[in-house]
């Protein structure tokens, strides 16, 4: 019999792992069994105890054949581009036809073939319905898979790219096998070793839980760690895990995730079992390395290193565990120079101008890095030598199919503006926030005008994060709240819209949140909205963008927002006494208690104007809740509301009053803008004779921004000399 059971680790007191039982390192319960459904067998009867497995001794690996001494083709240091190198065999006599990889399943993937994938992932493709390679994807593998090259990807966000390094991987640690040095052979045997012990797992129905150590030492002794895959958030990491499983459904490899957050027992457990791939955060993996786990201790020997957003991890002064994670993998020059690195995001080459205030302080040698620069940045940083640069990401990073455009308003207004978007434009929505407070802010507001926000921030238990977050994928029209601990690499299918509620701190932020939406050549549309004191931060971003001019704004129907202020002012109000209530109680908590601690008596009066003066918000918030649901009773829109834009010339107004979708509704309006209807808004030029900034030396590579084109830095920032004069008087 199979039970799926929710085993939870005990909290053991006293010295029962130090002393008695040598190599215990743990006990975990089981929590959610039912007894009417055991029937209990020898084998589901039985009792495990974590025991510790030894440290394995650190074995040199047989050199395994490859296509030349470093393991690596040749022909690297390249950039890939479309034209140069589409899905061609670069003369290695390799293909998935030669090896012998013909698909038992032919089914539409034929364009997969001739890049040396062996049959097992193209039957998983198969089965996933992935017809064709992307193009990043088709770019990646003749250099990564045929010539073992390392990489540098860069192309849109929702463009493939995890499988641009997973397959690689995927196939490479496939071949190691199947070269089968005496290692890699005793990690076969033990791999039947390991589903036997998963089986056993599920049929475990036992209260307590004991792993055998010689089974463990053994598996921990041989089974290699061939790959290792680092993202910079949980979920991302997750997600990455999730797609990767996908596709190796059918090739025996065994992949672990190793995240903060989450029980470390369980993840060591799992190390326990010897997975040969493992994708974590830098954070908790360097913790189970430092604490001696052994299965990661072989990091030094892995083959494969995969960075997802590396821009990001490589920042300097972030990740800080992940530059002792890269220390430590290149301490040994020969595994070093044998390991494929990938290194991948979306904007990867995007460059910035230096701020007008660092510019001209010469004396600071602070200096703008152009996009070779940055990627040069990035190689050193690994200890990567000669990579391949696949960039398809245009400068730009955002995907073609996603439509762009702002709402300016002023910071008051951004509340009617958010609410009447999601009112009038229903689907699945993400909405980005700067800060946490904004998050908790606004979800509050929007929890009390009935729109069921799922907030989404670093300071949530991982639990409640992940219940959020799996909500939103799988409701209908949801709305997630978020801060950009969600803002890269998070695949949801069908987010339609994406809204900047305030303006991302930089630029890549903004092409990651957008890149949510828009996936894989679907559409989508993301609104930034803009109040005043972020123009400024607009100008940059456009400029670093090669945006020469202003974001079309999107159409909003302003005779009825009066219906929506009301609305949304009377949950702030509620919002506000709501926030009375819980201080006054929390002052009050307070005082009682540090009254207890002194043993003073509380004055009877007091607390009884104290209780007076909640009881009266109290009430005053029972009226308001009671007003505010007779409004959300009525619809926000009142009958007749049609829903009118302005008409292009080719647009009747049946075609209008059809399209209710956001997207539709700005492409209406852009396409109305451009064939120069009755009512054309004007596209205003944002900076005075621009280039063209999408303009490149090498395709994805350099990247130069006209030396006229200027932000208002803080010498040009209009009334500032003014304040600083009648500072000085
Ligand atoms: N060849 C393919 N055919 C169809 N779907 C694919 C293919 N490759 C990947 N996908 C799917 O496309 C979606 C986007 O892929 P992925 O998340 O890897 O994009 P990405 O480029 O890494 O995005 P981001 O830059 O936002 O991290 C996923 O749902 C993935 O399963």
């Amino acid at each position: 019999m199979k039970m799926k059971t929710n085993w939870k680790p005990i909290e053991i007191e006293g010295n029962l792992l130090s002393g008695g039982l040598e190599g215990l390192v743990g006990i975990e319960e089981c929590r959610d069994y039912d007894l009417n459904d055991i029937t209990l067998t020898p084998q589901n009867n039985k009792r495990k105890l974590h025991l510790e497995a030894p440290v394995a001794k650190k074995k040199k690996r047989k050199p395994v054949k490859q296509p030349n001494k470093s393991g690596k083709h040749e022909e690297s240091g390249e950039i890939l581009t479309p034209s140069k190198c589409g899905q061609t065999n670069l003369g290695f006599e390799e293909s998935s036809k030669i090896h012998g990889n013909t698909v038992d399943d032919p089914n539409n993937v034929e364009a997969w073939e001739g890049f040396g994938i062996p049959k097992q992932i193209l039957r998983a493709l198969s089965e996933l319905n992935f017809h064709q390679p992307t193009p990043i994807q088709s770019l990646t593998f003749p250099s990564a898979i045929l010539g073992r090259c390392d990489i540098l990807g860069a192309a849109e966000t929702g463009s493939g790219k995890t499988l641009a390094f997973g397959i690689p991987i995927l196939t490479g640690i496939l071949k190691i096998k199947e070269n089968g040095s005496s290692a890699e052979k005793n990690h076969a045997a033990s791999d039947s070793e390991l589903e036997e012990e998963d089986l056993n797992d599920e049929d475990e129905t036992g209260c307590v839980k004991v792993i055998n150590n010689v089974e463990m030492k053994k598996v921990q002794h041989t089974n290699p760690l061939y790959a290792l895959i680092l993202t910079p958030t949980r979920e991302l990491a997750m997600q990455v895990k999730s797609h990767l499983d996908a596709v190796a459904k059918y090739t025996g490899i065994h992949i672990a995730l190793v995240v903060g957050g989450m029980a470390a027992v369980k993840q060591e457990r799992i190390l326990s079992k010897g997975p040969e791939i493992v994708v974590g955060t830098p954070g908790r993996l360097w913790e189970l390395v430092q604490n001696g786990n052994p299965h990661l201790s072989k990091i030094n020997d892995v083959r494969f290193l995969a960075i997802d957003e590396a821009d990001r991890m490589l920042e300097s002064g972030h990740f800080q565990e992940l530059q002792e994670i890269l220390e430590r993998i290149n301490i040994d020059g020969t595994t070093k120079k044998q390991r494929q690195n990938f290194v991948f995001s979306a904007t990867l080459t995007l460059v910035h101008e230096l701020p007008a205030h660092l510019k001209f302080k010469k004396s600071r040698n602070i200096k703008e890095l152009t996009a070779p620069q940055k990627l040069k940045k990035i190689v050193d940083t690994l200890g990567v030598t000669s990579p391949k640069v696949v960039d398809i990401s245009e400068g730009r990073g955002t995907s073609s199919t996603l439509t762009e455009c702002k709402i300016s308003c002023t910071l008051e207004e951004k509340d009617y503006y958010l609410y009447y978007f999601l009112k009038r434009h229903p689907g699945k929505t993400i909405i980005f926030c700067n800060s946490i407070g904004c998050v908790k802010r606004l979800a509050t507001l929007l929890t009390l005008l009935d729109c069921h926000p799922l907030p989404l921030h670093a300071c949530m238990a991982q639990r409640q994060r992940l219940k959020n977050l799996e909500k939103f994928k799988e409701t209908e029209n949801s709305l997630l709240i978020c801060t950009d601990v969600a803002a890269r690499g998070l695949d949801i299918p069908s987010a339609f819209h994406v809204l900047h509620y305030q303006t991302p701190r930089t630029s890549e932020l903004y092409v990651h949140r957008s890149g949510r939406t828009a996936r894989l050549n679907q559409d989508g549309i993301t609104v930034l909205m803009v109040s005043p004191s972020e123009l400024q931060s607009y100008l940059k971003l456009c400029k670093t963008l090669g945006k020469s001019e202003d974001l079309p704004i999107f159409p909003v129907q302003k005779n009825y927002l009066d219906n929506v202020k009301q609305r949304v002012n009377l949950a702030r109000e509620l919002d506000h006494l709501q926030l009375q209530v819980q201080k006054a109680n929390s002052e009050k908590r307070w005082y009682q208690k540090a009254a207890q601690d002194m043993d003073m008596i509380v004055d009877e009066d007091s607390k009884k104007y104290d209780n007076e003066e909640t009881a009266q918000l109290n009430k005053v918030i029972a009226t308001k809740k009671k007003q505010l649901t007779a409004m959300l009773n009525k619809p926000v829109f009142p009958k007749g509301f049609s829903g009118k834009y302005p008409l292009g010339p080719q647009m009747s107004v049946h075609d209008v009053q059809k399209e209710e979708g956001a997207i539709e509704v700005m492409k209406n309006a852009i396409a109305n803008d451009t064939a120069g209807g009755k009512k054309k808004r004007k596209r205003v030029p944002l900076f005075k004779n621009r280039k063209s900034a999408q303009s490149k030396e090498n395709l994805g590579i350099s990247y130069k921004l006209p030396e006229n084109l200027k932000v208002p830095g803080k010498k040009g920032r209009p009334g500032l000399k003014k304040k600083r004069r009648n500072k000085r008087k």
